[in-house]
């Protein structure tokens, strides 16, 4: 979950080698395990094959709305869960203090069964729970294959999760998969023309289109070079396009990151029922240890803040405190029966939580909610080229995005705007103000230039009022948008998608109207402050003559 962008983006699109054998690695009479043939026997292969649409392609963007994979459960069903409580426990997971229930926010979730005590260890998961790219493989030829071809976690991960889920009831994660959800909430199931019809206004939308980019050629990939040639292994029927918007769907919205592992990546069953919320108003320690294999050795492992939403009490999950912690924890309080224990998914936007998690929070509620504002250098600029190239030298180009929150925007921004308002007097500064806009550590950021310091704010002020009417004309429009549908399921998609849209549009508009009326309100001092100073010079001149 936490850092799932961050990683899949250095990670994702993999470098392969060639595959060295055209044929399967053993052909399925020479398995060890269950022959290849039995094993297909029992794969699942009767879902609908789609791929992600583009725009215009009405059919297929109908297609992939409502195709779905056979394995998994419906977003909010319990009927799975205790399957799983009870495959968990049976498995090695000690007996737990919440269980898995209906709740408010986030559908389903883990609630709070007893009193907790501060320090009291809350969640405990034996890494031989943990799904990550050294699990064995029910095919142990597949997952052969594909380390022999170097293919890096995050696709290895997402091809085991469907060859194990395709495998039902034989594989050993059959519990845990078909308690997660069929079709995760994820932008990865918007089609082209959704994300273009309803993000219009937000950049999150581009970083949808990236990131659709990056599954589809990461499948292309696979399929190119290592599915096609070993057919029997990973057949078609199995690992298509719609399989993998499900694994990663999967993956970017359960997947961590375990720092006692050396940051390697894992699914974690049952802490991965957790929901996310930014409440927190009280702060208490929680640990959340992973015992080891010989669980005589306990290492600590930082998942984020858990918190209660509806009271005063919330935990946080101390990594350096931890031991310390736990020697003081003494003070008692109670948690009501079911009530929700959420942790913290990281430092995301809206945008962010929207893009992996497929849900927006409450308008005005994530303090470290931030909206993309895009700068563009003006063609007509007489220095046009000047410029350009100095953003070109730091790595920039001539329109650029920054995030700007509730208190402010990044230095960066500032620079850019210097840059982009600079006359052709200043060409000396060019550079510095380039590679202060860039994100290189090493430059220095807090430059000052008082004397275009005016327009500098207005650029700003007017990309901002450019960005807020985009925003404002979606928000007006959408009561009346025509929702182009033909069955009342895709109706309720289309009004959830709609919903979100809102939603998103709403609290990125939000921060715009604040950083609107801060630099109204700068621009008004700066020339009310030249106004007096013109005066005082008039004064001065009168009483002269
Ligand atoms: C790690 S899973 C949490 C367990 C999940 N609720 C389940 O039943 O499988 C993350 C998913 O939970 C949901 N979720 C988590 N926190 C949420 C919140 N604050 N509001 C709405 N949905 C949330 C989203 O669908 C998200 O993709």
């Amino acid at each position: 979950m936490a850092e799932a962008s961050r990683i899949l983006h250095t990670t994702l699109i993999p470098n392969f080698s060639t595959p060295t054998h055209k044929t399967p690695c053993c052909s399925p009479r020479s398995l060890s395990h269950p022959t290849t043939s039995h094993y297909y026997s029992r794969r699942a292969t009767t879902f609908v094959r789609c791929s992600i649409s583009t725009a215009g392609d009405a059919a297929r963007t109908a297609e992939a709305a409502n195709s779905t994979i056979p394995w998994g459960c419906d977003v909010d069903s319990l009927e799975n869960a205790s399957a799983l409580q009870k495959w968990l426990s049976d498995s090695g997971l000690p007996p737990q203090k919440m269980a898995i229930e209906r709740v408010e926010v986030g559908e389903r979730g883990l609630v709070a069964l007893k009193n907790i005590r501060k320090g009291e260890k809350l969640l405990f998961v034996p890494p031989s729970l943990f799904i990550t790219a050294d699990s064995d493989w029910s095919c142990t030829e597949a997952g052969e294959v594909l380390k022999r071809n170097g293919v890096p976690d995050w696709p290895l991960l997402a091809t085991y999760l469907i060859s194990e889920a395709s495998l039902m009831k034989s594989s050993r994660w059959s519990n845990y998969i078909s308690a997660l959800p069929r079709q995760p909430y994820s932008l990865l199931y918007w089609t082209r023309s959704e994300l273009d019809k309803y993000l219009e206004a937000s950049q999150i939308r581009e970083r949808a289109i990236e990131r659709i980019n990056n599954v589809t050629g990461t499948y292309n990939d696979l399929r190119l070079r290592i599915f096609s040639q070993y057919p029997d292994l990973f057949p078609e029927e199995v690992f298509n396009m719609e399989a993998f918007k499900w694994s990663f769907g999967i993956l970017f919205s359960r997947l961590v990151r375990l720092p006692s592992m050396d940051g390697r990546v894992a699914l974690v069953p049952w802490a991965d029922m957790l929901n996310h919320s930014y409440h927190i108003n009280w702060l208490r320690w929680i640990h959340f240890w992973i015992m080891t294999s010989h669980q005589r050795e306990l290492s600590l492992q930082q998942i984020g803040h858990i918190s209660q939403v509806s009271s005063c009490c919330h935990f946080v999950i101390a990594e350096k405190d931890a031991e310390k912690e736990a020697l003081t924890a003494v003070q008692p309080f109670s948690l009501h029966n079911a009530i929700q224990v959420f942790i913290s998914y990281g430092k995301k936007s809206n945008g962010e939580l929207l893009l992996s998690y497929g849900f927006v929070p409450r308008e005005g509620t994530n303090p470290r909610d931030s909206v993309q504002l895009s700068l563009l250098l003006k063609k007509s600029d007489k220095c046009y080229k000047e410029k350009f190239e100095a953003l070109r030298k730091h790595g920039l180009s001539a329109s650029q995005c920054y995030p700007v929150q509730i208190t402010g925007w990044p230095l960066e921004l500032m620079a850019y705007a210097y840059l982009a308002v600079s006359p052709p007097s200043m060409i000396g500064k060019f550079d510095e103000m380039a590679a202060a806009a860039s994100n290189k550590t090493t430059s220095k950021k807090d430059i000052r230039y008082p004397e275009i310091d005016e327009q500098a704010l207005q650029f700003i002020l007017e990309c901002c009022e450019s960005s807020i009417s985009k925003y404002s004309k979606f928000i007006q429009q959408s009561g009346s948008m025509d929702l182009d549908v033909t069955s009342p399921k895709q109706l309720n998609r289309k009004l959830f998608l709609k919903q979100l849209a809102v939603d998103i549009c709403t609290s990125e508009r939000r921060i715009l109207f604040r950083s609107q009326y801060i630099l109204r309100r700068k621009l008004r001092d700066i020339r009310s402050g030249e106004l007096k100073a013109l005066n005082l010079f008039d004064g001065f001149r009168k009483l002269f003559k």
